[in-house]
């Protein structure tokens, strides 16, 4: 059987960190995706969000949109927000009818229980749905903060067995990591990643710029750890004055720095919090200031 592509050619390292990231938009989104995607690379793989607030159809357009711009769409499945087998199903069907999605993002959800069927990741792989209507890779949450209702040993178990469940249906692997604002937290995750036999790519969660109150506000409803003294690890020097815009330039050079063979295939994916041409310029700016260091 092929090895489904999933985008970048992960044998080769990035020439620089920022080479091959994707990006999240939600499905309210489309309007900013236009107005970033000249800067964007063709091929960039686009999540697109399930939250409450959006629809099936706007959630559907989002993903026509990205596949329209020359983008990968990879929409995301939240597991414990279908209703029904149905609308699982449509989601499923109309996605790769519609926007020829290859890929999906499938992640447990947001509500304390599940609002149908599907109480986890887990169940909605069992389906078989996924492989049946052709989807060709499948993303996981990764959590390296940790997660509020598991131990270290569970996620662990969950993550392992997610991957091989995943590869045993024929298609690929990919973990997209929950965003956060230390570095060396990543880089320790990795490394136990990849001690513990998963070879699975992963990509980190890096906040693309945005306003300081903004990013806290994100990082208290993700459950992502900010402390004062995890911001000033990530640049932000005071939590008193939420004013300020915080950008990730340093926990981006930490990984430039940092990543090595041994922690497996690494690219970067972005929540940009402050807006998708935000992120975009960012990206652009720091690729180009790497490219000239090394000119
Ligand atoms: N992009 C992201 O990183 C996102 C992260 N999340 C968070 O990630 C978590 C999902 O983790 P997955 O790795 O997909 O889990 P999963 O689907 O692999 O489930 C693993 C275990 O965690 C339990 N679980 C999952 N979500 C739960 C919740 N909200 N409350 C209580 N127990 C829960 C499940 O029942 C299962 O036993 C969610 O709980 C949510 O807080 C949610 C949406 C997006
Ligand atoms: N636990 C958890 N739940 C999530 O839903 C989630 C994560 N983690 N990790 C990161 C991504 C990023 N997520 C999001 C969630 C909401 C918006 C968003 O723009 N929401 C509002 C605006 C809210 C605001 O500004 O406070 C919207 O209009 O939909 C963007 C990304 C979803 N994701």
């Amino acid at each position: 059987m092929n090895t489904p592509v999933i985008h970048p050619n992960w044998d080769l390292p990035p020439e620089v960190i920022t080479d091959g990231f994707s990006i999240e938009m939600t499905a309210k989104d489309i309007e900013a995706l236009e107005e970033a995607a000249p800067l964007m690379a063709p091929e960039t793989p686009v999540a697109v969000t399930f939250l409450p607030g959006e629809n099936l159809e706007m959630r559907i357009e989002a993903a026509k949109a990205v596949r329209r711009l020359g983008f990968e769409p990879m929409p995301h499945f939240s597991a414990r927000r279908f209703l029904s087998q149905h609308e699982f199903e449509e989601m499923a069907r109309r996605v790769v009818a519609e926007a020829d999605v290859k890929r999906v993002f499938v992640i447990a959800g947001d509500p304390p229980e599940a609002e149908g069927p599907f109480a986890d990741t887990s169940a909605i792989l069992a389906t078989g749905l996924l492989e049946q209507v052709g989807i060709q890779a499948v993303g996981i949450g990764g959590h390296p903060d940790g997660h509020p209702n598991m131990t270290d040993e569970e996620c662990w178990a969950v993550l392992k067995s997610k991957c091989a469940d995943i590869e045993s249906r024929g298609m690929a692997s990919l973990i997209v990591t929950q965003f956060g604002f230390d570095p060396d937290r990543f880089l320790d995750w990795l490394k136990e990643l990849r001690e513990r036999g998963i070879e699975t790519p992963v990509r980190i969660g890096v906040p693309g710029p945005a306003g300081l109150k903004k990013l806290l506000r994100f990082a208290a409803r993700c459950g992502v750890g900010a402390s004062a003294s995890v911001m000033k690890k990530y640049g932000v020097m005071s939590l008193t004055n939420l004013l300020g815009t915080a950008g990730p330039d340093k926990m981006v050079d930490a990984f430039a720095a940092g990543l090595g063979p041994e922690h497996g295939k690494v690219r970067l994916h972005f929540y940009p919090f402050g807006g998708m041409k935000a992120t975009m310029e960012w990206i652009d700016a720091y690729a180009a200031r790497q490219k000239e260091v090394a000119a």
